[in-house]
């Protein structure tokens, strides 16, 4: 490997195209050298400007090109599994957008394929963790400054769904973020899962079962609940409180200028995620480059993705039902511990 790492990026969509330009302007010692997308013109839109970056229409391609010494995986997540075993069995550092795989019995091959290479080499895009209120957040609980953690009461609302989302997604691609959140701050898995439906909003595309409640309980003996209404119209927004024995904190509500003129105030409220999280990505591919460059992750893991995965399952399964559903785990293998 030279001192910069080449990086083949899998999938050039809205998420691709961000990190392929994130890799050239802000992240240091790291050049993206190899893109694929089955759309042609997407991967070619990606590169356009770049030298030396060869565009590819399948995953499989671009993890051989010459000069790959890592991958960042952001198709979309049924096409994680195989990108990730690619880049395994070529034994190269990936960054895999979330979600690790959407279900869990993929997440588990990639498991398995990692622990006979007895390395950890794969790190899950669960962005959250470098976000800073996240992390003040994580430090004051971590710290006992509110106490034993009871609730985190959540919010995750997006302006408009894209036109392949359905209702599954509603869990395994937006709620399972809070999965991760919430394993994360309160380092306690999630072991059963509720789903209550409202009737869906006016605004959700027919069939789309939007907004949920989900309420997810955990080992420590906390309750999460979330709601998820990704058709919200008005913005992005991402809130957590925590409410402990002694106090509570809360997250996500702008930190923006508030204006107060002609008898009126307010701010603004960002409409995606890629102006809500945009430090919090530059600072999770940073970290990942250097880490990388060592043969290394820093942050979430195979086994965050796995059980994450897990959760969606059990919160797909109730959503369908309406019954609580357990969550189980396979035994924590030693490489995750
Ligand atoms: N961390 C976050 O906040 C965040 C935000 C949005 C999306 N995501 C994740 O990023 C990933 C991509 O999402 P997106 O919003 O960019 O989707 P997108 O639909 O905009 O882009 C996906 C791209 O992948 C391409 N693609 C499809 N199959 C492929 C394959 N087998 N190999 C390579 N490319 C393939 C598509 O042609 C498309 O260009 C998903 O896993 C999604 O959950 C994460
Ligand atoms: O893939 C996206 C992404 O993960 C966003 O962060 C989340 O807010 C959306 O709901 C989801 O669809």
């Amino acid at each position: 490997m030279t001192s910069t790492l080449g990086i083949a990026v899998i999938g050039a969509g809205r998420m691709g195209a961000d990190h392929v330009r994130r890799i050239g302007r802000t992240v240091g010692g790291a050049r993206v050298v190899a893109v694929a997308d089955p759309d042609g013109d997407r991967a070619k839109e990606a590169v356009a400007g770049l030298d030396g970056v060869s565009a590819h229409s399948d995953a499989v391609a671009a993890v051989a090109a010459p000069g790959v010494d890592a991958v960042l995986v952001a198709s979309p997540g049924p096409a994680h599994e195989e990108a990730l075993l690619h880049a395994l069995a070529r034994e190269l550092p990936v960054l895999c957008e979330k979600p690790l795989t959407p279900d869990p019995a993929g997440a588990l091959r990639v498991l398995e394929a990692e622990r006979r290479l007895g390395r950890r080499l794969v790190q899950v895009g669960f962005m959250r963790r470098f976000d800073a209120e996240y992390e003040r957040l994580k430090e004051l609980l971590d710290g006992g400054g509110i106490g034993r953690p009871l609730f985190l009461h959540c919010r995750h609302r997006n302006a408009a769904s894209p036109s392949f989302f359905t209702s599954d997604m509603l869990i395994s691609d937006s709620v399972v973020h809070e999965v991760d959140a919430a394993r994360w701050l309160l380092g306690q898995e999630i072991t059963a899962v509720t789903v209550l439906s409202p009737t869906p909003s006016a605004a959700a595309p027919e069939g789309l079962g939007d907004p949920r409640f989900v309420l997810l309980e955990t080992s420590g003996g906390a309750i999460v609940d979330v709601e998820i209404f990704v058709n919200c119209g008005f913005g992005y927004q991402v809130q957590c409180e925590a409410v402990g024995e002694s106090g509570s904190a809360r997250i996500g509500d702008a930190q923006a200028m508030v204006v107060q003129s002609a008898g009126r105030w307010g701010g603004e409220i960002a409409q995606d995620f890629l102006t809500r999280f945009a430090d919090a990505y530059d600072r999770q591919v940073r970290r990942w480059v250097a880490a990388a460059a060592r043969g290394r992750i820093d942050g979430p893991d195979v086994w965050d993705g796995y059980a994450a995965a897990v959760v969606s399952e059990a919160g797909i399964t109730a959503a369908r039902s309406g019954v609580r559903t357990p969550v189980e785990l396979v035994e924590r293998p030693a490489l995750y511990r």
